[in-house]
């Protein structure tokens, strides 16, 4: 008789808690935050200003360290990691797509790309490459400079630098949060296609109900713990929980 073992979830927690300073000046940003984000999804999360968004990502992907409790990427434990073996986790096993692009000026579309193999002392893929910027579109845009793009298509060339390493996941610190409504909306369907089509898992911080109605699920935080997670959202049905989380009031 065969056992099938389950796969374990892309990223994992288990009462993780984060405090900020000490003392009386104590800030806890999370209580007691547990869950599964499962492979293949996009998961979005939200919550009022200073719920714990931010913290909630940076404990996640491995940029900052809990205070106690259990992160897993995979099967890897991140807690109690050395910030050397961090930093290399995070170079070969997830991708970030920030606000702000993030992206060298001085260099091409492809060489941009191509980065964090070049940060890795690795070779690039030319024909993954490629492949990755077709399926951002701009495989006509390779030669190009940053500054020579717009704001959407500098963001497609950060999520394709976040895809190239084939991550096990993205995560997004507001991806859209400088783009117009039309733009964001590109990226955001580019984002869902690398789930639908690449079977990516993308965890993304927003603040716009619209954003996060393209996800599979959205984590609400308040106050330092997940207080829903919300299956097939809405733009309607977000807006309207954040209301009665008082982040708009
Ligand atoms: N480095 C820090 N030192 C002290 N307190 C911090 C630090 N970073 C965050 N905090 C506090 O932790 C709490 C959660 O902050 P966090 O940035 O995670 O919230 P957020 O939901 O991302 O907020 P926003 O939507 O405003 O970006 C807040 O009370 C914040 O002031």
């Amino acid at each position: 008789m065969s056992t099938t073992v389950a796969a374990p979830p892309a990223v994992r927690l288990e009462s993780v808690t984060k405090t900020y300073g000490k003392g009386a000046n104590a800030v806890r940003a999370l209580r007691s935050v547990s869950v599964d984000i499962p492979r293949g999804s996009f998961t979005a999360v939200m919550g009022p200003s200073g719920s714990g968004k931010s913290t909630f990502l940076h404990c996640a992907a491995g940029l900052d360290h809990p205070t106690s409790g259990s992160v897993r990427l995979g099967d890897t434990e991140l807690a109690g990691m050395s910030e050397t073996a961090l930093t290399k986790l995070r170079r070969t096993r997830v991708g970030f797509v920030f606000q702000s692009f993030n992206l060298v000026p001085a260099l091409t579309v492809t060489e941009n790309v191509t980065l964090p193999f070049r940060l890795a002392g690795q070779k690039a893929d030319k024909e993954w490459t490629a492949e990755v910027l077709r399926r951002v579109g701009l495989e006509q845009r390779a030669g190009h400079r940053p500054s020579e793009l717009s704001g959407g298509q500098q963001q497609r060339v950060a999520v394709a630098r976040a895809l190239v390493t084939r991550p096990e996941v993205v995560f997004g610190d507001e991806p859209t949060g400088a783009l117009d409504t039309v733009t964001a909306k590109e990226i955001l369907n580019l984002l869902r296609a690398t789930v639908d089509a690449m079977g990516q898992t993308v965890v993304m911080v927003t603040h716009d109900p619209v954003a996060a109605s393209y996800a599979d699920t959205v984590l609400f935080l308040a106050d330092g713990d997940i207080v829903e997670a919300m299956s097939s959202p809405t733009a309607d049905k977000v807006a309207e929980r954040m209301t009665h989380l008082g982040a708009w009031s």
